[in-house]
């Protein structure tokens, strides 16, 4: 199901003294309803919501998923504006995943990205659970040209190589990328930061072998952009033409994100990860994002949405 905004979901603190000086994000939003025509947008960043966690239960993991693009946006409604003069923000609206039907939410999602993406938006999926990712893929998939390298960049904790049978769920989705892109005769490009060896098991590692999967531990990335990890993500770049970011927010350590599915006592400090978003935004290949398996519920203070808006807002701010 798809619902645009109801313009409520962006609100925040006002200081009207200080004019337009004084703007945040929730101010300058704009509004852009996908059930019908999508005016142009080049340049244009657009957020989406896709409101699912049935692939997180699905996944035996903790559900609470779905009230994460409502959670994230209430984070970044008070940022404040210091966009450049010509990017223009726009909200969506929200594909929602009812009750068990995961593949119909996923293939929506797909048709609402692909509409943004064909119309030159930057996109940014607010998830829901993993399972975000093979939806916004499908989407991706049908706004590239044939000739286009896409390049996936996964923040995770995890590979989400999982067998997808008997049925996908959160835990599978870049294995599904990678499926529908060898069906379509074409490449995947997968890379993974913040890789957990406790976390994935061996048959995870076999897969990722088996497709080429190129991969850093977290261990490798506590100290940010450091020359090997510098060198591989260029490296990864120069082999691409177009890159989906996505952002699992287990990614990082749980004292800083205690509000997803699977906490990372180990994870990685924001701060290590900064640098390495300004690399990707700036490379002039950045596509469209995703952050993804928010759980509010389990969220403290609202210190994991913070730290997602936090995150969006350097990529906006950055991406050229
Ligand atoms: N989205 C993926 N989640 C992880 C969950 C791991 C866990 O439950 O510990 C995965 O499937 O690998
Ligand atoms: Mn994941
Ligand atoms: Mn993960």
């Amino acid at each position: 199901m798809y619902k645009p905004s109801d313009k409520t979901a962006w609100k925040g603190r006002i200081d009207p003294q200080d004019g337009a000086l004084g703007l945040r994000w929730h101010q300058v939003m704009q509004w852009l309803d996908l059930s019908g025509e999508v005016p142009k947008g080049e340049g244009q960043v657009a957020f989406l919501g896709f409101s699912c966690e049935e692939g997180v239960r699905r996944n035996q993991g903790r559900v609470g998923a779905a009230d994460g693009p409502a959670a994230i946006r209430q984070a970044l409604s008070p940022m404040a504006d210091h966009l450049p003069e010509t990017l223009r923000l726009f909200e969506a609206g929200e594909v929602i995943c009812t009750e068990t039907h995961l593949e119909e939410a996923q293939a929506q999602l797909g048709r609402k990205v692909a509409m943004l993406l064909k119309q030159g938006y930057r996109t940014i999926v607010l998830g829901g659970g993993h399972e975000t990712a093979f939806g916004h893929f499908q989407g991706i998939q049908q706004s590239l040209l044939p000739q286009e390298r896409l390049g996936i960049i996964n923040l995770d904790a995890h590979f989400d190589l999982r067998s997808y049978s008997p049925q996908p769920s959160s835990g599978s989705p870049f294995l599904q990328i990678a499926r529908a892109l060898e069906a379509a005769k074409q490449e995947f490009h997968y890379l993974c930061l913040g890789i957990q060896e406790y976390g994935n098991t061996r048959k995870l590692f076999q897969t990722a072998a088996e497709l080429g999967v190129q991969f850093v531990e977290a261990q490798d990335l506590q100290f940010g952009l450091t020359d090997m990890v510098k060198q591989k993500v260029q490296q990864f770049l120069s082999g691409v033409d177009k890159v989906y970011l996505s952002i699992d927010l287990d990614v990082f350590a749980a004292a800083y994100a205690p509000g997803v599915s699977a906490p990372t006592a180990l994870g990685l400090p924001p701060q290590a990860i900064l640098p390495l978003l300004q690399e990707i935004a700036g490379s002039g290949k950045l596509l469209t994002v995703d952050v993804v398996e928010l759980n509010p519920k389990l969220d403290i203070d609202n210190r994991t949405a913070k730290l997602a808006a936090g995150l969006i807002y350097h990529l906006v701010q950055k991406w050229r």
